[in-house]
């Protein structure tokens, strides 16, 4: 989202999460299919954490790692992107070299940078996302719900419960 101001609230739930990561797994269900299927997940920390335990559990990969990657160092703006921590041999190498045979997993992809990077490391892999952003989009390989570039996703496990002052008293104006 670096350079287009977020206009837009699209807020999701964890039930709405738990459908949309869901969706996923039943396309890369599709995917795993036509390519001879996934033998380990690499999910990019710390957003796609969460998809990745839906997906893992849906399609009962077992071998799974992460990479963590830092950018958004303050909220809604972009910094240094960071490789925390890279892939082990194990997984990279699984299916031949290069991230063959692994699936990557994040939230969202914004700008793309964070997954240009990481296909960077695993040329080979395929990368899935939950939510895309047009700028975004052509970095991945599966994704379930597009939404506008000057949208910010809200995550079930960033918000929580507040009071709402009611229409009459100002809220709606
Ligand atoms: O396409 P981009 O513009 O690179 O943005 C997408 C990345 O931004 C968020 O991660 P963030 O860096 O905020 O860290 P987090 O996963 O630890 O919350 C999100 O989880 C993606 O990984
Ligand atoms: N939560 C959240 N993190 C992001 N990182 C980059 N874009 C977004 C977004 O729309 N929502
Ligand atoms: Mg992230």
């Amino acid at each position: 989202m670096s350079d287009v101001r977020a206009e837009k609230a699209f807020p999701v739930y964890w039930e709405q999460f738990h459908r949309d990561a869901r969706a996923l797994a039943w396309r890369l269900a599709g995917e795993a299919r036509a390519s001879g299927g996934f033998d380990a997940i690499v999910c990019v920390t710390r957003g796609g954490l969460v998809p990745a335990a839906i997906v893992a559990r849906e399609l009962d990969i077992r071998l799974i790692e992460t990479i963590c990657v830092a950018s958004y160092h303050d909220y809604k703006s972009q910094g240094e992107l960071a490789v925390l921590k890279g892939v082990c041999d194990r997984v990279a190498n699984v299916r031949g070299g290069e991230g063959a045979g692994v699936l990557i997993i994040d939230d969202l992809v914004d700008t793309g940078s964070t997954a240009r990077v990481v296909r960077g490391l695993l040329p080979k892999a395929h990368f899935a996302a939950v939510y895309a952003k047009p700028k975004g989009r052509p970095l991945v390989d599966t994704f379930v719900t597009e939404v506008s570039q000057d949208t910010w996703i809200y995550f079930p496990w960033d918000m929580g419960l507040s009071f709402q002052p009611p229409i009459r008293e100002g809220a709606a104006g």
